[in-house]
C-alpha cells in the first residue's frame, strides 16, 4: 500500500509507494459486534448509503451505484464519506472508456504479469486515467484484526459491491483481499496533521490503475485529491511503450531502490535496474549530485549557490530522466532566481513548476499553488532577493 503526502484539508500522502510493513497486532477486545444500523444515522449526502452492518468495530458503507464499499470505524465514517464525495463529477468510469480504448491496451509484459502498453503517441502532459476508489479500507481494519476476522469483514465488503466491481477487486494480483490491498492499493493520510495516529490513514484500491507496473524511471505521475486518483503522462510515450508509475521515492542509489522493491516482494526488472555496474555507478553519482545541490539550495547559508545552481539542477535531474520529479527541480530553480532577483528566469521556470505541480500534486495543491502566484509577481514572494549582497 502507497503513502502519498500533500497540502489540503484531507491530505493525501505523497511520500512512496511502499509496503505496509505494519505488524499484525493480535484482535484486541475494544469491540466485537455485529448489529444493523438505521441508513440514515450517519450517511447523509446522498451518494453513500450506510453503514449496512458493523463487525469487528468496522463499519461497511457503499456506493449507491454497488460502485465502491468503505471499511471503517463509526468514528470516521462521516469525515471519509463527506472527503470521497468532493469532485466527483472529474472522475469517469466508461464516459471516457472510448478514449482510453485507443490510448493504451492490457498486456502481457514480460517478467512483471499484465501492464499497460501505449497504442498512440501519449503527449506530455496528457491525462491518461482518471478513477474514483472501488474500495478504501482503514489501516487499522488491514493491520490490527487477527487474519480471520479480517477474511470475514472483507468477504461482507465484497458482498456489498456490484459483480463487476468484485471482480476487478478479485482480478487484482495478490492471493486474497488483504494481500491485494497490500500489493495495490494507496495510502490516504486523512486530517490535516501529519501526526494523526496511522492506524487512521486509509488504503484506497483503483483496480484499473492498479494494472500499472512500476518503473524508476516511469513514464507517467499520479496526484490523489478527495480519493480521486489521476495519471498523467510526464513525457512523451510512444507506440508500443510500456506505461508506468513509481511504487517509492526514486533518489536512492540502484541497491536500495531494488532492496526497498523487494519489500515489496518483487525483483524490480526495470531498465534503470538492469543496467550494467558502471552505468548505475554513474546514475548512482548523478543522484548524490543532486542530493547535494538540493541540499545548498536549501541553505541560505552557502555561498556556493549561484543564480545558474538550480539550472544545473534542472539539468541533472534531466540527465537522469526523473522526468517525474521535474516540479521539485523547476521549483527550487524557479526560488532560486527569485532569491537572487532575476525576474524573467524566476517567472519561467515558476510556469514550469506550477504546470508540474498540477500533475504530481493536483491542482488544489499548495505547491501548485504557491509556484503559480510566484510566476504572477516574482518579485512580492519572501524569497525575492534573499541571496543579494544585502542579506
Ligand atoms: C500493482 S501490480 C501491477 C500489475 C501486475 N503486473 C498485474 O499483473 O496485475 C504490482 C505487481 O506487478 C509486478 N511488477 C510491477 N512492477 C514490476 C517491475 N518493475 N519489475 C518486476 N515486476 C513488477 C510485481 O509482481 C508486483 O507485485
Amino acid at each position: 500500500s502507497g503513502v502519498f503526502v500533500q497540502g489540503g484539508s484531507y491530505g493525501v500522502c505523497r511520500r512512496t509507494f511502499s509496503p505496509s510493513f505494519l505488524e499484525q497486532v493480535p484482535f484486541c477486545q475494544r469491540r466485537s459486534y455485529l448489529y444493523p444500523i438505521p441508513a440514515a444515522s450517519v450517511a447523509d449526502d446522498g451518494r453513500w448509503e450506510g453503514p449496512a452492518n458493523c463487525l469487528h468495530g468496522f463499519c461497511l458503507y457503499s456506493t449507491a451505484r454497488r460502485d465502491s464499499v468503505l471499511v471503517t470505524n463509526g468514528e470516521n465514517a462521516k469525515a471519509v464519506m463527506s472527503m470521497l464525495s468532493v469532485d466527483q463529477r472529474r472522475a469517469h468510469g466508461s464516459s471516457n472508456q472510448a478514449q482510453e480504448e485507443e490510448m493504451f491496451r492490457v498486456a502481457e509484459v514480460p517478467g512483471k504479469g499484465i501492464g499497460l502498453i501505449a497504442k498512440r503517441l501519449i503527449r506530455e502532459g496528457d491525462e491518461v486515467m482518471v478513477r474514483r476508489p472501488s474500495l478504501v479500507v482503514q489501516v487499522a481494519a488491514q493491520a490490527r484484526i487477527n487474519l480471520q476476522l479480517r477474511d470475514e469483514l472483507y468477504g461482507r465488503a465484497l458482498d456489498a459491491v456490484s459483480h463487476d466491481t468484485r471482480q476487478k477487486l478479485m482480478a487484482m494480483v495478490g492471493h486474497d483481499l488483504g494481500d491485494k490491498i497490500d500489493k495495490n492499493c494507496f495510502r490516504l493520510r486523512m486530517g490535516a496533521d501529519e501526526a494523526v495516529d496511522s492506524a487512521d490513514h486509509y488504503l484506497a484500491c483503483y483496480p484499473d490503475v492498479a494494472r500499472l507496473n512500476h518503473d524508476c524511471r516511469p513514464s507517467l505521475v499520479y496526484s490523489i485529491e478527495n480519493g480521486t486518483h489521476t495519471v498523467s503522462a510526464v513525457r512523451d510515450i510512444s507506440v508500443g511503450e510500456e506505461l508506468s508509475i513509481s511504487y517509492i521515492r526514486l533518489l536512492s542509489p540502484r541497491a536500495q531502490r531494488l532492496a526497498e522493491l523487494r519489500h515489496w516482494g518483487f525483483e524490480c526488472s526495470c531498465a534503470q535496474c538492469t543496467m550494467s555496474n558502471m552505468q548505475a555507478a554513474q546514475s548512482d553519482a548523478r543522484l548524490r549530485a543532486i542530493s547535494g545541490l538540493e541540499a545548498d539550495l536549501d541553505n541560505s547559508r552557502q555561498k556556493l549557490v549561484m543564480p545558474e545552481t538550480g539550472h544545473v539542477l534542472v539539468d541533472l535531474y534531466e540527465q537522469e530522466r526523473l522526468h517525474v520529479y521535474m516540479g521539485r527541480a523547476y521549483t527550487k530553480a524557479a526560488l532560486n532566481y527569485a532569491a537572487f532577483g532575476m525576474e524573467e528566469e524566476a517567472e519561467r521556470y515558476a510556469k514550469l513548476a506550477a504546470e508540474a505541480a498540477k500533475r504530481e500534486s493536483g491542482s488544489g495543491s499548495a505547491d501548485f499553488e504557491s509556484m503559480k502566484s510566484l510566476s504572477e509577481n516574482p518579485t512580492a514572494h519572501w524569497i525575492w532577493g534573499y541571496r543579494l549582497e544585502e542579506h
